[in-house]
């Protein structure tokens, strides 16, 4: 089976423009295929406050009206996406920016309200994702770079999170390759001391839920390491959370395990 890693870049690191620069620098120098995932939730608060446009979040998760909808595709399907591919051009490595509308790559279904109205928020499953479409991009040499957007296939965008359709991408492309899933943030891994920057080499459920249960990890991690324990019981090889400096370095980070 031919090898496929799909690598998230968080938030903070593609605010900062040198981390954004360092970091793709690395990705270009990759010579197997790669799909790169890219949030920017912090770029779209930062813009939305100078339009008037404020930012509610539930657990993580951006309550999308509809002009918050409009924010959120012009920032990671415009601004945030073309300016990383363009930054890939100029380093030589092909790529094609992609929202999940284009060429149908991702049919999301809007999040059912409950006791919270999420608004535009899609829900993705390995089955709304159209896989041939991928490999035949990746077979050209040409690879998709993803902002955080899916479609519900009756005209509207959703805004879906970025590390789910990370997740979610490597559950559908699994059944292709052997898919290696990075999660690239700020720090240098998935910490048991926040303070010191001590790493946690490997990660499994149960020491997971220790460090969840005693407070050490908590936050936007929770939901990540979620994602990634998703990831590895639907079949993707492997999950590591790393450093973004840290891209072609093989044994850094957390190794996430079952
Ligand atoms: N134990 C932990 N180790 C590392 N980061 C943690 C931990 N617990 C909580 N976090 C927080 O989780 C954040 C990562 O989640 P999030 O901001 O959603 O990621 P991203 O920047 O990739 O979108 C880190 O920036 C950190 O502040
Ligand atoms: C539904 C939802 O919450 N979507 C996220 C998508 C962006 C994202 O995931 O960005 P980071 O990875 O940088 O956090 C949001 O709008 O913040």
């Amino acid at each position: 089976m031919n090898k496929l890693t799909i690598i998230k870049i968080g938030g903070n690191v593609i605010d900062d423009p040198k981390s954004l620069d360092q970091f793709l620098t690395d990705f270009a120098q990759r010579t197997e295929p790669a799909i790169l995932v890219h949030g920017g939730g912090k770029i779209a608060t930062q813009i939305g406050n100078k339009l008037g446009i404020e930012a509610k979040m539930v657990d993580g998760r951006r309550i999308t009206d509809a002009e918050t909808l409009d924010l959120v595709t012009m920032v990671y399907g415009g601004l945030t996406n073309k300016k990383i591919v363009a930054q890939l051009q100029s380093k030589g490595f092909n790529a094609i920016g992609l929202t999940g509308a284009d060429g149908n790559v991702m049919l999301a279904k809007k999040r059912p309200v409950k006791k919270i109205d999420y608004g535009f928020v899609g829900d993705i499953t390995a089955d709304g994702v159209n896989t041939s479409l991928l490999q035949s991009m990746l077979n050209q040499g040409v690879n998709p770079v993803f902002g955080a957007l899916t479609h519900d296939g009756e005209g509207h965008m959703l805004n879906t999170n970025a590390d789910t359709i990370a997740s979610v991408l490597a559950v559908a492309m699994s059944r292709e390759f052997e898919v290696e899933l990075v999660y690239c943030f700020e720090q240098p891994g998935v910490l048991s001391d926040f303070e010191n920057k001590v790493v946690i080499p490997v990660l499994e459920p149960k020491n997971y839920q220790e460090y969840k249960d005693s407070g050490v990890i908590n936050s936007g991690m929770i939901p990540k390491l979620d994602n990634a324990f998703d990831a590895l019981n639907a079949g993707v090889k492997s999950v590591r959370i790393i450093q973004f400096s840290d891209l072609n370095q093989a044994e850094a980070g957390t190794l996430i395990r079952l």
